[in-house]
């Protein structure tokens, strides 16, 4: 089929690889010159593993083109996908602004059906008002043109975003058009091979189901925080609790996982969008306030355990810190735990001495050359020099380090374990004080 893509972020791009590697001819638009200028040169502009071997296959084989234009590309696809960013505005509400403005083009130049289908994850009622900013340029045009809107959210996770694409747990449309959801089944029908992985509802269910999944995953990380803080006070260890409650197969083991607090482009958005929708309809979401109000607070706790351990004097300190990136396998640092971490050390006086093995280049982007701020090209370069040691992102290359050569290195041998990763016990007799998320100090259970 033909697929045209506006957007080439994680989603856009992932998307139109995918597609293309199915075997449709996708044609990515993206404003951002020196992106697409890139692709076509056959470079990724974010880590994404997997995602580069697919791009360029596809962009060699023909079936996966790069512009800036939106005219040959409105007139290329019989589906028009929109997977623009959707950042909060001033009050948290989703900013519809790309997402309208990319509607308003294809209003201008749209000359035979087509389906839009809407990717960016959109506050409920959006599928209306692309409808409508569609029509109202085609009617100022004159042009009778038939086309549908349809809301087809993304749930892809960056840094398995392709595998995630590739083998969806389920493909959620919102259409009232018959001919659309057959257009998205003939799409889709090479995902589903294996079984019918697609829902189909109504646009304002569908564009809910987005806000809904991404919300109940928040509050399950916010619930696992607010009973580590807990297990903190109580001289319990929050892990046993973890896997406790986690062999109830009603609570499952995924998404409990304590620790620096959530980030990312799309749960602290999300949360806060879908809090001011139900408000702009007058309803109160107490749980999801509360939710986001755990999660900032849980971003300060990494320097609150290190302040308390320096008695509040951090002037003139130096922290190793491991971990930039929101989470593993991404380079991607929108609203991550290690960026609270690093400016309030900076605001206290202390510097930092940071790793993680994508993100450096990003961090260098974001904060530039500073003299509290040293970007590391190993782990251990990161520790020499350094008083303490932060873990801040689960990178598996952080999981099993050498304790011992930690300790020599840092001037005061602290690890400050911001995602559990390790045994207390163990760091403890490698001669380094241990601090943990929510891991009662006073329970040490024998093995
Ligand atoms: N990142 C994720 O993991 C993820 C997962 C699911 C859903 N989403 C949602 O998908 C949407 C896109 O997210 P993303 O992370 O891919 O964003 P992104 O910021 O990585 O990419 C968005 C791209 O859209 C481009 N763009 C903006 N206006 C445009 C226009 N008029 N025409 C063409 N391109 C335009 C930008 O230049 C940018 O390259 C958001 O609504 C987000 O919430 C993201
Ligand atoms: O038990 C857990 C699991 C995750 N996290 C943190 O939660 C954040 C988000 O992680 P993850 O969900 O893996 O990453 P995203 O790429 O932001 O993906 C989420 O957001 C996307 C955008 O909407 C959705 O498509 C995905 O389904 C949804 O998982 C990260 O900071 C993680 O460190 C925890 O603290 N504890």
């Amino acid at each position: 089929m033909k697929v045209t893509i506006f957007g080439t972020g994680y989603v856009g791009l992932v998307t139109g690889a995918c597609l293309a590697e199915m075997g449709n001819h996708v044609l990515c638009v993206d404003i951002d010159v020196a992106k697409i200028e890139r692709l076509r040169r056959g470079e990724i502009p974010i880590y994404e593993p997997g995602l580069e071997a697919i791009v360029r296959r596809n962009h060699a084989g023909g079936r996966l083109d790069f512009t800036t234009e939106a005219a040959p590309a409105i007139a290329h696809g019989e589906l028009i996908f929109i997977a623009v960013g959707t950042p909060p505005d001033e009050d948290g509400s989703a900013d519809l602004k790309y997402v309208l403005a990319v509607a308003a083009s294809i209003g201008r130049h749209l000359d035979r059906y087509a389906v839009v289908v809407n990717k960016s994850t959109v506050p409920v009622g959006t599928a209306d008002r692309v409808h409508e900013a569609v029509a109202a340029e085609l009617a100022a045009r004159g042009a009778d043109v038939g086309f549908d809107v349809v809301s087809n959210p993304e749930f892809l996770k960056e840094g398995a975003a392709v595998d995630d694409c590739m083998r969806p747990d389920r493909i959620v449309v919102g259409a009232s058009s018959e001919r659309a959801v057959a257009l998205l089944r003939k799409l889709y029908a090479p995902f589903n091979r294996n079984h019918d992985r697609m829902v189909v509802m109504d646009e304002r269910s569908a564009e809910l189901t987005k806000y809904a999944a991404n919300a109940m995953l928040a509050t399950k990380i916010s619930f696992m925080n607010e009973i580590a803080n807990i297990a903190e006070r109580v001289g319990a260890d929050v892990e046993l609790v973890r896997q406790g409650i986690g062999s109830d197969p009603r609570i499952g083991y995924h998404f409990i996982y304590p620790g620096a607090g959530y980030g990312g482009s799309c749960f602290p958005k999300d949360v806060q969008a879908l809090e001011r929708t139900a408000h702009a309809h007058g309803y109160d979401a107490r749980l999801l306030g509360a939710v986001e109000a755990v999660n900032r607070r849980q971003k300060d706790k990494l320097f609150e355990l290190i302040s308390r351990h320096f008695d509040g004097r951090l002037a003139g300190r130096t922290v190793a810190l491991w971990g930039l990136a929101f989470k593993p396998n991404t380079d991607d640092m929108r609203e991550a735990p290690s960026r609270q971490l690093m400016e309030a050390l900076w605001q206290a006086g202390a510097k930092v001495r940071a790793f993680d093995p994508e993100a450096g280049e990003e961090a260098q982007r974001l904060y530039g050359r500073r003299d509290d701020l040293v970007l590391c090209e190993q782990a251990m370069d990161a520790v020499h020099g350094a008083d303490v040691l932060a873990v801040v992102t689960e990178w598996k290359a952080f999981r099993s380090p050498d304790f011992a050569a930690i300790r020599v290195a840092l001037a005061e041998p602290a690890l400050f374990d911001g995602r559990n990763l390790y045994d207390p016990a163990v760091v403890e007799e490698a001669g380094l004080a241990y601090y943990g998320i929510g891991r009662g100090r006073s329970l040490r259970l024998p093995r």
